[in-house]
């Protein structure tokens, strides 16, 4: 796949999702799936995306980012795009739907199908929306398919929705309306080793500024190390009993017996929330609560995805 983060031709005539697509959500995969379905007409599936959600600009208020640019990217190639534009978003923003059309899609992206959902709105202040785009596309040639809503619970899935419930510790519906568990893959930083000397070792990441805050408190969790899944059990917080800065992410994997992970990049998956964060009054108090932890996480990780109580 390739990724192009500046206007540049495309490499051939091409079937364009449009979106911001954070999260990459069953609704959003729908969309890139109609344009994946180009490739049967010799068409080169495309996603255009933005690198900040244009909400932000748009003075809406954005929220933090479900997915980092690095899985959003690794997502889109094994769901068979070719090319994908990750625009600044000033770069489109003054453009008329009708410039929008007629400079983007059909000037630089060859587009001879695009495709979007049915809340799409695009051009000057967002003005337009996806009959505008049937109308100015038809006008050119170029064909337009509307993905009706994906509904969960009779309720279009959106980023905000889901943004929602994982800042409410609901991570395992989130999974339902993403398709996938929620997770992050973030580099593994050195603690204080305090985590050892409960006979609890702990991976630590840091949930970068700018990214979605689940509530905190403790989760069962999944973690991939290279291919390998294990047991996790993690606390996202700011450790009330020994303290920390900044909101931290920090597993246990009880039944982990491989070696160091420190600087390496680790998936985290969050299945089910166990318990707030609490500030115990000794560390022997906290050694035991994470070790019950641990034997609950290991319940949900074991039990299948996606099925209730
Ligand atoms: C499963 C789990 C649950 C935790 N729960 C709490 C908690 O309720 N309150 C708290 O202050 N810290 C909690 N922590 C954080 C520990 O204080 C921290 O991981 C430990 O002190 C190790 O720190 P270090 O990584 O700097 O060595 C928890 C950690 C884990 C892994
Ligand atoms: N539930 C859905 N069903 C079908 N299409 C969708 C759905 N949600 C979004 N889309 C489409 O996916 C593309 C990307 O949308 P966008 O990134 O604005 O997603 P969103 O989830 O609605 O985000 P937000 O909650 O920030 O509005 C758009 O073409 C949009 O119409």
């Amino acid at each position: 796949m390739d990724v192009f983060r500046t206007l540049i031709p495309s490499r051939g005539e091409s079937a364009v999702a449009l979106g911001n697509f954070d999260g990459l959500h069953i609704g959003h995969r729908k969309v890139v799936s109609l344009a994946c379905g180009g490739a049967a007409e010799g068409l080169l599936p495309t996603v255009l995306t933005f690198a900040e959600n244009p909400r932000m600009d748009l003075g809406g208020g954005a929220g933090g980012r479900l997915l980092s640019q690095e899985d959003k990217i690794a997502l889109l190639k094994e769901m068979g795009v070719k090319q994908l534009y990750i625009l600044e978003f000033h770069t489109v923003k003054d453009l008329t739907a009708e410039e929008f059309v007629e400079q983007v899609l059909v000037g630089c992206l060859k587009a001879k199908k695009a495709c979007c959902g049915f809340n799409f709105t695009f051009g000057r202040g967002g003005r337009a929306d996806s009959a505008a785009l049937s109308s100015l596309c038809g006008e050119r040639g170029v064909g337009v398919s509307v993905a009706q809503a994906v509904l969960v619970d009779g309720t279009p899935v959106s980023s905000t929705r889901i943004r929602g419930l994982i800042e409410s510790g609901r991570v395992d519906d989130a999974a339902r309306l993403l398709g996938r568990p929620f997770g992050y893959r973030m580099p593994v930083r050195h603690g204080r080793r305090l985590g050892h000397s409960l006979g609890t070792p702990t991976l630590n990441q840091e949930l970068p500024e700018g990214f979605v805050r689940p509530k905190f408190g403790v989760y069962a969790s999944r973690v991939s190390v290279g291919e390998e899944s294990h047991l996790g059990v993690t606390n996202v917080g700011v450790r009330p009993t020994v303290g920390s800065d900044r909101p931290l992410s920090e597993t246990w994997m009880p039944e982990y017996r491989g070696g160091e992970l420190y600087g390496s990049s680790v998936r985290v998956e969050l299945l089910r929330f166990l318990r707030p964060e609490q500030r115990f009054s000794t560390l022997e108090e906290l050694r035991r609560a994470i070790k019950r932890d641990g034997a609950r996480a290991g319940e949900y990780y074991r039990r299948p995805l996606h099925t209730a109580e």
